[in-house]
């Protein structure tokens, strides 16, 4: 049995208390948000129109396609993959290995989704159960992280993850107490950070276009343009998934309440937001203010995959032609920091070119609403939040060599303002 790991790491998210808050907020918050947006005032700081019975939230059908559909994405990880990719050094210095078939199941997905349109499957009706389907994924995310819990009282010390090992149970319930909880190949953080969620939010976005089409006769501009950038989006995710081996979820944070219920409920029915807003709130867009969006959008991404790949290929092969120009500074690990760049012009620039590209996915909607801004809003406390985490990390791993980082590029995201 593993003994608590560290009441030496230091207490995020506002310690057992912030946590158990969080517990309840994050439901709420998104519950809220899936009850306002098909309202007629749609506020975001309004009440909700009403609080739901049980009767409107739970429902057998919604769970049963939940779980298939959870089975599907699951059935899709398990085919042969074009690559198996290996992750970073963990404190046993082994390394483990990941499948690199993301994009190859959102493909997938897509052929068996237009297959089962084509002999009847409403996909139409999807946005008539978001309610119940929520709820579904919400039970689903409570028990798993259950599950997660106890898995981790059996597993090895070396397994656990820095933070979450408090010896609190809800903050470790919380932040997830053990780093790559698996079952033989079957990797269950990998799983759902970027398949169920990430891929159930374009299927629900494109029900709502399908059910747009049907209600107005055609899909409306800005409901293509949500459904378009958000789609790029997803299928960049999936086409970069080797990247997300080096994220702080997949190399840092346990897998626990945060990351399960975030990838699992949070991801597909909040970030669906702008589309399911359009549905109800049907937003004119003439083409020029379409075709700033668009440059908007392009802008975002040109940053946001600039900043990553050249991260990812530097780290890779720092002698790659790509990369072996820029400047670097040296650390004590070995391992060498960009400081020009991309990374020598602010110290999160795929921060920068993410936050560009949510402006974008809510401008189709209009300015007479705060509610599609509502993603805006909270990816910039999430990313200012993660960027104070990533800092800390970083002054632990590289010392020195960080401050003169931060000396040379002082600016953390949005250059000459923060
Ligand atoms: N849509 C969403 O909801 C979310 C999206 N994201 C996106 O996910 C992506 C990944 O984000 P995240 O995992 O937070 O962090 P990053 O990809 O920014 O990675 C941070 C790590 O990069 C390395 N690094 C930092 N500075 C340098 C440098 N100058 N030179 C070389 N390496 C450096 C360090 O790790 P090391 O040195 O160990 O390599 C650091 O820990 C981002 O694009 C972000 O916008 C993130 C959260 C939510
Ligand atoms: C509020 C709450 C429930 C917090 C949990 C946060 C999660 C929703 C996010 C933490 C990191 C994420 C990443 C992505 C999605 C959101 C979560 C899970 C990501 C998969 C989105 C697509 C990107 O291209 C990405 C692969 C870089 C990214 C990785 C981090």
């Amino acid at each position: 049995m593993a003994a608590p790991q560290g009441s030496r790491a230091p207490l995020e998210f506002g310690g057992p208390l912030g946590a158990a808050a969080l517990l309840l907020l994050l439901p709420a918050t998104m519950f809220h948000l899936l009850l306002v947006v098909r309202s007629g005032p749609a506020r975001l700081l309004g009440p909700p129109p009403y609080l739901p019975g049980l009767e409107e939230l739970w429902s057998q059908q919604a769970l049963l396609l939940w779980l298939t559909w959870l089975g599907l994405q699951a059935a899709l990880y398990l085919l042969p993959a074009r690559k198996v990719a290996e992750g970073q050094e963990l404190k046993d210095k082994s390394r483990l290995c990941y499948p690199i078939n993301g994009f190859q199941a959102l493909v997938l997905t897509a052929l068996l989704v237009g297959l089962g349109v084509s002999v009847g499957l409403p996909l139409r009706a999807l946005p008539e159960i978001l309610l119940p389907l929520a709820f579904s994924a919400t039970l689903t995310a409570f028990i798993f992280s259950l599950f997660l819990y106890m898995k981790a009282l059996v597993a090895p010390v070396s397994a656990l993850a820095p933070g979450g090992n408090s010896g609190n149970p809800i903050y470790d319930f919380f932040l997830g107490r053990e780093l790559n909880p698996r079952i033989y190949f079957f990797d269950f953080k990998y799983f759902c950070e970027l398949r169920p969620g990430l891929i159930g939010w374009v299927l629900i976005n494109l029900a709502l276009l399908v059910q747009e089409a049907e209600l107005r006769g055609s899909p409306s501009l800005a409901m293509w343009l949500v459904n378009g950038f958000q789609l790029l989006y997803v299928g960049d995710a999936l086409w970069h998934e080797e990247a997300v081996l080096t994220t702080m979820d997949i190399t840092h944070d346990g897998f626990g309440f945060m990351l399960a219920f975030g990838d699992l409920a949070w991801v597909p029915f909040t970030y669906s937001l702008q589309a399911q807003f359009l549905l109800y709130h049907p937003q004119p867009l003439g083409l020029p203010m379409a075709s700033v969006i668009c440059l908007i959008n392009a802008i975002g991404y040109y940053v946001f995959r600039g900043a990553n790949s050249q991260k990812n290929t530097f780290r890779k092969n720092p002698s790659d032609p790509r990369v072996a120009g820029l400047q670097t500074i040296s650390t004590a690990t070995g391992r060498q920091l960009l400081v020009s760049g991309w990374w020598g012009m602010v110290r999160h620039p795929n921060y920068l070119g993410d936050l560009i590209m949510a402006l974008a996915w809510s401008l189709p909607c209009g300015m007479s609403h705060l509610l599609p801004y509502f993603y805006l809003l909270y990816f910039t406390a999430l990313l200012v939040h993660r960027e104070a985490r990533d800092e800390r990390q970083c002054l632990q791993k590289y010392g020195l060599a960080w401050h003169e980082y931060c000396r040379r590029v002082p600016y953390r995201i949005v250059p000459y303002v923060y």
